[in-house]
């Protein structure tokens, strides 16, 4: 009776996956299992705390759109308000579970622990990581010690941060990353916890997704050598408010698209220099483009998916670009 209360918010992916024969752990369809099927296919979920699950989608987690991070976020911040509810645990697919977590770390504000959780092999497969990923997700929800962290990953054992944490592999178990390291461990139904995120998240957030209903467009286009300008001004055409650059190395630009990215932001439109390196980016202003000078901004230490993200949240606030800045420093 005592029991932490945690809702298991579901959208799909392949912790709902399924799959025609035991040996397929990489070839399945994705968002197939509903979530009180997940939630019954794992009775020690009930050691931990009082369980019970909503279906808001059933999707693979690549067409997750804008108004379906709304719609999450929304639906997110109203449990969390209610008294009888400890904690949150949202499964995701995880092609852009990064993004989900993070936009969730910026807009809802509360000390509840939020856990967002995939998997990378269906449960109807051998070694299927999804049960464990999901009673690790649930025990992190119902904890205390987990409260005031933001938003929380729990894969492969690890709780990462949600701002931090990134996809950075793919078809094996071990797939999600953060540069700066996880913040603990989660073993067994206890945490262990080794450091603390250093950004405003959640309750110390600027951001509120009670005042948010809709979301612009931001569009990433990807640097490389010989790369050309054609992308930047079809986004520009067809209404991005900002581009972020998944630029080389440094965030560094081809040539062949300095003007034109210099041109589009004459026009009003925000440039946001990131880095697509893996295994952490870090993008410094005025090093290899002149920012100040173009009035651009640089994305940190943001990956271009998840610098897309805070910059559809800060839009939503500011047009500036010297507060855009501010705010990819904090966040
Ligand atoms: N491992 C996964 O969850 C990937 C499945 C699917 N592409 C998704 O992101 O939903």
């Amino acid at each position: 009776a005592d029991q932490p209360n945690v809702v298991i918010l579901a959208t799909g992916g392949t912790i709902a996956g399924a799959g025609a024969d035991v040996t397929n752990s990489a070839t399945y369809q994705a968002a197939k299992v509903p979530v009180d099927k997940l939630i019954a296919g794992i009775p020690q979920l009930n050691t931990v705390a009082a369980v019970r699950g909503e279906q808001v989608f059933q999707i693979a987690s690549e067409s997750f759109t804008n108004a379906n991070l709304v719609t999450l976020a929304k639906r997110v911040a109203a449990l969390v308000k209610q008294n009888d509810v400890d904690g949150v645990v949202i499964t995701h697919g995880t092609d852009t579970l990064e993004e989900t977590a993070y936009f969730l770390n910026l807009v809802v504000r509360t000390d509840k622990p939020i856990v967002v959780v995939g998997s990378m092999r269906p449960g109807t497969a051998m070694s299927a990581d999804g049960t464990l990923n999901l009673f690790n997700a649930v025990s992190v929800a119902a904890s205390k010690d987990a409260r005031g962290k933001g938003v929380l990953v729990t894969m492969n054992d690890e709780i990462n941060s949600g701002r931090d944490v990134a996809k950075m592999v793919n078809l094996r178990t071990e797939a999600f990353k953060s540069p700066w390291g996880p913040l603990g461990m989660v073993v067994e139904g206890k945490n262990y916890w080794f450091r603390l995120p250093a950004k405003r998240h959640t309750s110390h957030s600027e951001f509120d997704i009670d005042k948010i209903d809709t979301l612009p467009s931001v569009e990433i286009a990807y640097g490389s050598g010989n790369a050309s300008d054609t992308a930047y001004r079809a986004f520009a055409a067809n209404g991005a408010k900002a581009i972020v650059h998944a630029g080389t190395g440094n965030g560094s630009v081809s040539s062949a698209v300095v003007p034109s990215l210099q041109e589009l932001r004459g026009k009003g439109i925000q440039i946001i220099r990131s880095s697509h390196v893996n295994a952490g980016g870090f993008v410094l202003r005025n090093a290899e483009q002149p920012d100040d000078k173009y009035d651009w901004v640089v994305a940190h230490d943001l990956n271009p998916q998840k610098a897309r993200i805070l910059a559809l949240v800060a839009l939503t606030k500011t047009q500036d670009s010297k507060e855009l800045q501010r705010i990819f420093w904090e966040y």
